[in-house]
């Protein structure tokens, strides 16, 4: 199984700023952030399914234009996974036939290009193929989790968009075989205030966070706000020695 990095910034500007969105094998994203949209139409007709982590803009703002996009070339919906809260904020918010048309009910109901599907905190959906993802407690300003995906070469962790979580750190040491860990860090230590009031992480809650791992995982560094990355990622390279992060990018492919 591979994971390919669309898109791992908390921001957009020039070629290599892209917000969320990781492509598992051909068919799987987790979140569909602006980094879809470099997607040729035949990737896009390939995928079948969207785990979301939260329903910020940032990580979901290529659905409803991948679903208009694709909707008539495929035989089977798109599904979208996600929690209760979270899908009904999608609903209520996004397709809502004002911000963009419903399509659950697109061309019909009983034939949707687009389908919802719940998931709850440590539930898992097989993906086919030996693969597996699960949705892991973690903690934003709206309902969010992480995201376990697994399959015979071992496990990934995907953090979303998360503030210091002690179930999130829980439910990773409970993962026999990590083998990546794709954890935020949006701010630098100077704007840690804003780091608590948004909820995520800085390089000092990084450091907190990190060193209550008990495996040992590549760790790599995601949602970096573009005008102060170098900072914060000299501050990681200070705290976390142990791990030595390193900056996801796009392109990057991870190989389970
Ligand atoms: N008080 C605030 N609470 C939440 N988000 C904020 C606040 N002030 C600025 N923001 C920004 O709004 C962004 C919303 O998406 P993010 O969570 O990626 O990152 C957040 C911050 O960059």
């Amino acid at each position: 199984m591979k994971l390919r990095v669309l898109g791992c910034s908390g921001g957009i500007g020039g070629r290599d700023q892209r917000t969320t969105a990781l492509l598992v094998d051909d068919d799987v994203l987790i979140d569909a952030g602006t980094g879809v949209g470099d997607l040729e139409f035949e990737e896009l007709v390939r995928i079948d399914h969207i785990f979301v982590t939260h329903a910020h803009l940032d990580h979901i703002a290529m659905i409803p234009l991948l679903v208009d996009t694709v909707g008539e070339a495929r035989s089977m919906p798109i599904v979208v996974h996600a929690t209760a809260e979270t899908l009904r904020i999608l609903r209520s918010h996004i397709f809502n036939w004002l911000v963009w048309p419903d399509f659950s009910s697109i061309p019909d109901r009983h034939n949707p290009f687009l389908c919802f599907q719940e998931m709850r905190v440590d539930e898992v959906a097989k993906l086919g193929r030996g693969r597996f993802m699960k949705a892991l407690p973690a903690l934003h300003t709206v309902p969010a989790v992480a995201y376990q995906l697994s399959g015979e070469g071992g496990s990934l962790v995907f953090s979303g968009d998360t503030a210091y979580s002690e179930p999130l750190i829980a439910a990773i040491n409970e993962i026999p075989d990590l083998r990546y860990l794709l954890v935020e860090t949006a701010f630098p230590d100077a704007l840690h205030d804003l780091a608590l009031a948004s909820r995520h992480l800085c390089p000092s809650l990084l450091a907190l966070f990190l060193e209550r791992i008990k495996s040992n995982p590549e760790v790599w560094i995601t949602h970096l706000k573009p005008s102060r990355a170098r900072t914060t990622l000299e501050e990681i390279a200070g705290y976390c020695g142990r791990f030595s992060p390193k900056a996801l990018y796009n392109g990057l492919e991870l190989t389970l």
